[in-house]
């Protein structure tokens, strides 16, 4: 349904690009997690699909025709639930429901229902006449997404929509992201938690620097690092051990644990096996596939939270 190519962007007087070369698919009925740490471009590219920010290079297509012809015509094909809250704090939570449905021209009965709907789909009903700047966090982060689902929108940008949230109402907001890929609408899903990503996202991109590292769906990645070895060792000998461990793979950066990425159809039995032919001793080991924490940390040597 959607695809960028080669989309970039420099903010004015930026000393680099936001955005460098990013080239993406989104379908119907899937959602596509955009993963990266703080500053990796994910506003910027939720912003341009939007139509926040102008596109400067490279293009941004809904099926086949540029994003700014399609708005054009129907503004409400795409909606944006925000990072920040992007309701009015004096309105009732209907009140915010019904303004936003005028303003997406809905009116007459169609705008009663589509209101009734979100309310229902955000579970909002009792709070239905409460001041929107009286909600709990979580409520307010629901009020947002009924908002951006009010004109039936085709495509979903969720921009990082947990922060601050509780975690009954997050795994509410998740669950709810979901059923709505599972009625045929394409979601964009931002975040920097990769436990969230893992939890609703098929496919998955990585971004960092305004570039992507990886995209795939979230098997492929996932399996990617499927081959991820730890290992703490009993005392001294890392030196040794560091030498020893790269014949087999990738040595990642740290030293308690080790970590080792393995080469490819390298077994992990023959590295225990000259670890312990060389005297060195494991006191703690883990071995399996990684997770998209890993994965990033093994493309960027940094870690997602602190990056
Ligand atoms: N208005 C702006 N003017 C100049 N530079 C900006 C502006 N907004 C963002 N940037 C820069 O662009 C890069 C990408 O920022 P962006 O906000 O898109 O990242 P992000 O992944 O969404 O991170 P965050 O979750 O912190 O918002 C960063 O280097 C950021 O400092």
């Amino acid at each position: 349904m959607l695809a960028l190519d080669r989309l970039a962007f420099r903010y004015a007087a930026a000393a680099r690009p936001a955005l460098d070369g990013i080239s993406l698919r989104a379908q119907r009925g899937e959602v596509l997690g955009l993963l990266g740490p703080n500053g990796a471009g994910k506003t910027t590219l939720i912003s341009l699909l939007a139509g926040l920010l102008t596109v400067q290079h490279g293009e941004i297509l809904v099926d086949g025709e540029p994003l700014a012809l399609v708005r054009k015509r129907h503004p409400t094909r795409i909606a944006i639930a925000p990072q920040e809250y992007a309701f009015y704090p004096m309105l009732t939570v209907r009140e915010n429901l019904c303004c936003f449905a005028g303003s997406a021209r809905l009116t007459g009965a169609r705008l009663g229902d589509r209101v009734r709907a979100g309310l229902a789909f955000a579970q909002l009903e009792r709070f239905a006449d409460v001041r929107a700047e009286r909600l709990s966090g979580g409520l307010k982060r629901r009020l947002n997404l009924a908002i951006a689902l009010l004109a039936e929108p085709e495509l979903v940008l969720f921009d990082e929509p947990t922060v601050g949230v509780d975690p009954q109402s997050r795994a509410f907001v998740l669950e709810s992201i979901r059923s709505l890929a599972s009625q045929g609408v394409a979601v964009i899903y931002a975040s920097h938690y990769m436990e969230e990503i893992e939890a609703i996202a098929e496919r998955v991109a990585i971004l960092d620097h305004g570039r992507v590292l990886r995209d795939g769906t979230l098997d492929e990645l996932l399996s990617e690092g499927a081959a991820h070895l730890a290992i703490t060792l009993e005392s001294g000998g890392v030196e040794q051990a560091r030498a020893l461990l790269s014949r087999f793979g990738e040595l990642l950066d740290g030293d308690a644990p080790l970590r080792l990425r393995l080469a490819e159809a390298q077994r992990v039995a023959p590295v225990f096996a000259a670890l312990e032919a060389a005297g060195l001793r494991v006191r703690h080991a883990q071995f399996g596939r990684c997770d998209l924490e890993q994965l990033f940390m093994s493309l960027t040597h940094r870690s997602l939270r602190e990056a």
